[in-house]
Parts: structure tokens; C-alpha cells; sequence
């Protein structure tokens, strides 16, 4: 396998003198072409200013990011990046096919060969039939399901995913991640995931970078060592899934893994109650 991302030696810090506030700590770490590895981390202790730092968007205050063996600076074309906010990345006065050919306009291709290569992204992730639709016609699950086809229609070098799936249910959740696996293994595409959710890290990897509290810095860099072929119910419910998932726990928490296991609960609670407020003002989580 060739290295496709490597990251070396990179800090970054926000302000300078006493409003300085370092949020990534000389981190260091090579994803190899065709995995999928994940971020794990806690709240604030810079995730997204790595994922920043990798795409291009941010400039690292020290160190440095290669893909494919050159050095970014500035957004690479063969980078393609999926946001947790689906509504915000997709533009509203557009069709979904339109929206997913949108990134393609500034490459060198015909306007039917732009068509045909949303379409078939549109195809990968299950959405054949509603390119002529609008994505505020859509479910949140399918807004999502198109930003995933406009970053695969570009056959990224790199797909970057920034908590993708943390503004849906938690059936969609497990969709998507079904859908990216997939996705992953049809394509033989390079992934790097920022998540918070400790089962969704274990679920979908080939490997686990665990990362410190703020600043960011690696404290583990683990292999998922379960099959190929997952499922949400019998993979977590494997020994090497439970297995793994308390590794993880510990390190983040430093506690027992029923801790971490009820921090995903809550979190899973969380969102549940607030899409059963929206829907019935009456409904309120109970005290625990
Ligand atoms: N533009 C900014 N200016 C100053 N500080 C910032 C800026 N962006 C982020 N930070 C700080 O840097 C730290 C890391 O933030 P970052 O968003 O990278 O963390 P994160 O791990 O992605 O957080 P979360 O999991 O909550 O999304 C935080 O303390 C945050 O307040």
C-alpha cells in the first residue's frame, strides 16, 4: 500500500500572546491508500482544525500535510470534504443532479460527461431517481446521502468526513455508515473520518487514531481488526467489537467502558429528544 495522506509535525495555535490558544500539539500520522481511519477525540480538543489543516482550509501555524506526495497549500483538487451540516453545504436553488455536478464545472469535462458522472454517484449511494428534485424536497438521511454523492463524484484522492452522520437518527446514522463502508470498498477510496462517537469509529474503520484532550496530540493509533463484511447488529455485538470499543473508551475517558457507553447513550438521547420536542413541545428527558 502507498501512503496517500501524511501529516508531520503539525501545530496549530489560534491568536498569539495571552489570547493564544494552541488547539493541535506536533501531531504526526500517515493513512495509507484504500483505508479508512478515524479520528476520535473529545469535545474542543481540535478535530476540526486537523481536518482544517488537511484539507487545505486552514494554514497550520507549524509542520505539514502531503497527499499523494505534495505539499498542500490551499484546498487540493482531489480532496473532497463532507460536512455534518447537510443543509448548509448544498445549495437550495439547485437540483440535486445539478448540485452534485456542481464541483465538477472546473474540471476538464463535457457537460454530458459532468451529467453522467453525477448520475452514477447518484447511483452509488442509492439515490438514482431523484436528481430532478430539490434537496429541500428530501429527507435529512438523503440531504446527506447527496453531499456524500458530490464528494465521490470527483473520485477524490482523499475523502474527508467531519462528524457526517451526527445530525441524523440514529437508524439513518447506521445507513450511512453502511452506505460508506460500501461506498469505500467499491471505490477503493482513502477516508478519514472526525467523530466524537466512539461505536461509530469501531463500526466503520480499518483503524482508530484516539486523540488527547486539548491540545490535540495521538495517544493511540489502533487497528480494527474485525471482517471486511459488517453488520450493525452481529459486528457490534462481536466480542473484538465490545473489545475494542472499552479500548477506546478507557483511552479517551480514562474510565471504565460503561462510562463511554453512556456518554453515546446520552448523546444518542440528546438528539431523540430533541426531535421528539420538535415534533410534541411536551415531550422532556428525564432526570437521571
Ligand atoms: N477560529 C478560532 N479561533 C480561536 N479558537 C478556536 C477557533 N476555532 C477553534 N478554536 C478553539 O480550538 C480548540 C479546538 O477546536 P476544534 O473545533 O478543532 O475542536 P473539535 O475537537 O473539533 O471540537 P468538537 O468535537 O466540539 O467539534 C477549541 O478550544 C476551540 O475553542
Amino acid at each position: 500500500m502507498s501512503t496517500m495522506l501524511e501529516v508531520s509535525g503539525l501545530n496549530h495555535q489560534y491568536g498569539t500572546g495571552a489570547a493564544a490558544h494552541v488547539a493541535v500539539n506536533n501531531l504526526s500520522f500517515t493513512v495509507e491508500s484504500g483505508q479508512l481511519a478515524s479520528i476520535v477525540g473529545p469535545s474542543g480538543c481540535g478535530k476540526s482544525t486537523l481536518l482544517r489543516c488537511v484539507a487545505g482550509l486552514t494554514a497550520p501555524t507549524s509542520g505539514e500535510v502531503t497527499l499523494h506526495g505534495d505539499r498542500v497549500s490551499g484546498v487540493p483538487d482531489d480532496l473532497a470534504v463532507v460536512f455534518q451540516d447537510y443543509s448548509r453545504s448544498l445549495f437550495p436553488w439547485l437540483s440535486v443532479a445539478k448540485n452534485v455536478e456542481f464541483p465538477l464545472r472546473w474540471r476538464p469535462m463535457s457537460k454530458a460527461e459532468r451529467r453522467a458522472a453525477a448520475q452514477e454517484a447518484l447511483e452509488h449511494v442509492g439515490l438514482a431517481g431523484v436528481g430532478k428534485k430539490y434537496p429541500w424536497q428530501l429527507s435529512g438521511g438523503m440531504q446527506q446521502r447527496v453531499s456524500i454523492a458530490r464528494a465521490l463524484a470527483r473520485r477524490p484522492a482523499l475523502l474527508l468526513m467531519d462528524e457526517p452522520f451526527a445530525s441524523v437518527d440514529a437508524q439513518t446514522r447506521f445507513e450511512l455508515e453502511d452506505l460508506t463502508r460500501r461506498v469505500q470498498r467499491e471505490q477503493g477510496s482513502t477516508v478519514l473520518v472526525v467523530t466524537h462517537d466512539i461505536d461509530e469509529s469501531v463500526y466503520l474503520s480499518d483503524r482508530i487514531l484516539v486523540l488527547s484532550k486539548s491540545p490535540a496530540s495521538i495517544v493511540a493509533d489502533l487497528t480494527v481488526d474485525l471482517p471486511a463484511d459488517r453488520d450493525q447488529i452481529t459486528t457490534r455485538e462481536s466480542a473484538e467489537f465490545v473489545t475494542l470499543r472499552g479500548e477506546v473508551a478507557r483511552l479517551l475517558h480514562g474510565g471504565a467502558p460503561e462510562a463511554a457507553a453512556a456518554l453515546s447513550d446520552a448523546a444518542e438521547w440528546d438528539l431523540a429528544t430533541q426531535q421528539a420536542t420538535e415534533a410534541d413541545p411536551k415531550v422532556t428527558k428525564p432526570q437521571s
